[in-house]
């Protein structure tokens, strides 16, 4: 049984231009004990999409369908129950280091707030589940570092920290939204290594535009472009076998794959193509992708793409 059934979830905003739909109708499960990395251009909606799943948009946004997380629906919860959910049950490893932690508090205290939040904990007991944390996310001299503040650690020790902090409360399940941006290679490289150490036995949505770390770390992979997803599979097969025409474009265009971008511009999410979102930039592009909507086909072993092609 999925852990995580999302079912026909649409987030919309109104803005004077009009409605931005940054979902849109997406369908997505996650099962226990998997990580499915959330990939696609910037501005396609994967932070609003991860961000609706733990009920963190702002209010102005109009939320509808269903997210049931261990067969409630999330949406139907009320905000102190949302609230008791959040951190115990369903973290987030947040985007930005620099403005998700506190300035002016230690870090090791800023870790034990959560553990003693969500756990009942004393202070000075988590404060010490603190430092294990800290430990745990290969943090050298954890207990000197537990009482520094942000501004006295590099970018990728603040990334640890973060890391520990999402998962001081042993959640069941993760939501990390792009948790390598920014760091350098070597960096990048040691993160990516602690999260896939850190979430073996948890599930994961990790949202990102690094394919190659969703492919370290994820068993599954599902493809977000203009609010919707175009394709999902195992991470080995959107990697090695992908079958929609945009999935391979963003492959060409990674660095290490010739860095040949996709021509074309990101569609407007007030106003999408017809048909088939992408098609204005789809090499391929048919006739009926330009006046018909595409339904995800199914493929073999559990890949699916939305793409008249691949009927
Ligand atoms: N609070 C908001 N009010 C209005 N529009 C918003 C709001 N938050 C996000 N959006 C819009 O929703 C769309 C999707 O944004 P989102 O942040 O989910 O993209 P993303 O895929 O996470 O991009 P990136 O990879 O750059 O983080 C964008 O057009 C954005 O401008
Ligand atoms: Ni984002």
């Amino acid at each position: 049984m999925a852990m995580l059934d999302i079912i026909d979830l649409k987030a919309h905003f109104s803005s004077p231009d009009g409605l931005v739909k940054a979902v849109n109708s997406v369908d997505l499960q996650i099962k226990d004990n998997e990580r499915l990395g959330l990939i696609g251009e910037t501005g396609c909606g994967k932070t609003v999409l991860g961000m609706s799943i733990i009920r963190l948009l702002p209010s102005s946004a109009g939320v509808e369908g269903q997210i049931i997380y261990n067969g409630q629906d999330l949406l139907h919860l009320t905000e102190e129950e949302m609230r008791q959910l959040r951190g115990r049950e369903i973290a987030m490893i947040l985007q930005n280091p620099t403005t998700s932690l506190n300035p002016v508090l230690k870090v090791g205290d800023q870790i034990a707030e959560v553990i003693s939040l969500h756990k009942g904990l004393g202070k000075k007991e988590a404060k010490a589940r603190a430092v294990q944390m800290l430990e745990a996310a290969m943090i050298p001299e954890a207990e000197r570092r537990a009482d520094q503040y942000p501004h006295e650690l590099s970018g990728g020790m603040k990334e640890r920290v973060m890391i520990a902090m999402g998962l001081a409360s042993h959640p069941s399940f993760v939501i990390a939204d792009e948790p390598t941006k920014g760091l350098d290679a070597r960096t990048k490289a040691e993160i990516v290594n602690l999260i896939r150490d850190m979430t073996t036995g948890r599930s994961m949505l990790m949202i990102t535009h690094d394919l190659a770390a969703a492919g370290e770390i994820c068993d599954r992979i599902a493809v977000m472009y203009a609010g919707e997803i175009l394709e999902e599979a195992s991470a080995e097969t959107i990697l090695n076998d992908p079958q929609h025409p945009y999935t391979q474009g963003f492959i060409r265009s990674l660095p290490s794959r010739g860095l040949h971008p996709i021509s074309g511009s990101s569609p407007s999410l007030i106003d999408p193509p017809s048909g088939c979102r992408f098609h204005p930039r789809c090499p391929y592009a048919m006739e009926v992708c330009k006046s018909e909507h595409p339904q995800m086909m199914r493929l073999e072993n559990g890949h699916s793409s939305r793409c008249f092609l691949c009927g």
